[in-house]
């Protein structure tokens, strides 16, 4: 489904990876693993089509995704690390607007059940700036229960500032996304207990 061919990676004058080739199918939950600085997040960002490879294409169900955006973008959940929130806003008000921002259809019902189930259900009219780190982070992932549709997830370190029950609540709802025929994208630093370990991308293995 997912196709990466021959891919390279330049920031400034100084090239991060080359010659990354891979696929990943439906069903599969892949992490990207490496160092501080071997670009996790900037592989990460190409593969969303966010920014540019130095080299190399990346394709999604056989389409070049430059190509076929649009169709792609319908298809992909992407969560950066950082939480970008509006810190006047509430949870829903954010949640809200970043399905808006994404292509969404917006229902507040549907928002309010994501956000009680992902444990703000106490938060729902704090405006953002008194919330936690923890549930900041929670905030952006109340938008994975909005997603079945979507079958790519790609989620940059989606696990930080979360609690131990939340990381388990986590790892079974991508676990869950992926046996229902999505694919999972991710990085993380911590080890996540994933009922079935996912595969690892070493991307130091491509590091210039
Ligand atoms: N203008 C630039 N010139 C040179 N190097 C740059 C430039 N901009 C970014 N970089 C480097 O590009 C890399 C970007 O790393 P990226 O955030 O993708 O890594 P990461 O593997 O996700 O790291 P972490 O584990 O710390 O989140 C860093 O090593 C950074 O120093």
């Amino acid at each position: 489904m997912l196709e990466v061919k021959d891919l390279a990676c330049l920031k400034g004058d100084r090239l991060l990876f080359r010659g990354l080739t891979m696929s990943v199918d439906s069903g599969r939950l892949l992490r990207v693993a490496g160092p501080n600085g071997v670009g996790k997040t900037s592989l990460l960002r190409i593969l969303c089509g966010l920014a540019m490879p130095e080299y190399g294409e990346v394709r999604w169900k056989g389409a070049d995704i430059r190509k076929e955006r649009d169709d792609f973008h319908r298809e992909l959940l992407y969560l950066g690390h950082a939480a970008a929130l509006n810190d006047m806003l509430t949870p829903l008000e954010n949640l809200r607007f970043a399905c808006t921002a994404s292509g969404m259809p917006v229902d507040d019902r549907a928002c309010i059940e994501a956000l009680e189930r992902i444990g703000l259900g106490a938060q729902l009219d704090l405006p953002a700036r008194v919330l936690s780190q923890g549930q900041r982070r929670r905030v952006g992932l109340a938008r994975l229960f909005l997603s079945a549709s979507r079958t790519l997830w790609v989620l940059d370190e989606p696990f930080t500032a979360l609690d131990v029950l939340a990381v388990a609540d986590l790892a079974s709802t991508l676990s869950a996304h992926c046996e229902a025929g999505g694919i999972v994208m991710l990085t993380t630093h911590q080890d996540a207990p994933f009922e079935n370990p996912p595969s690892v991308l070493d991307l130091a293995e491509v590091a210039c």
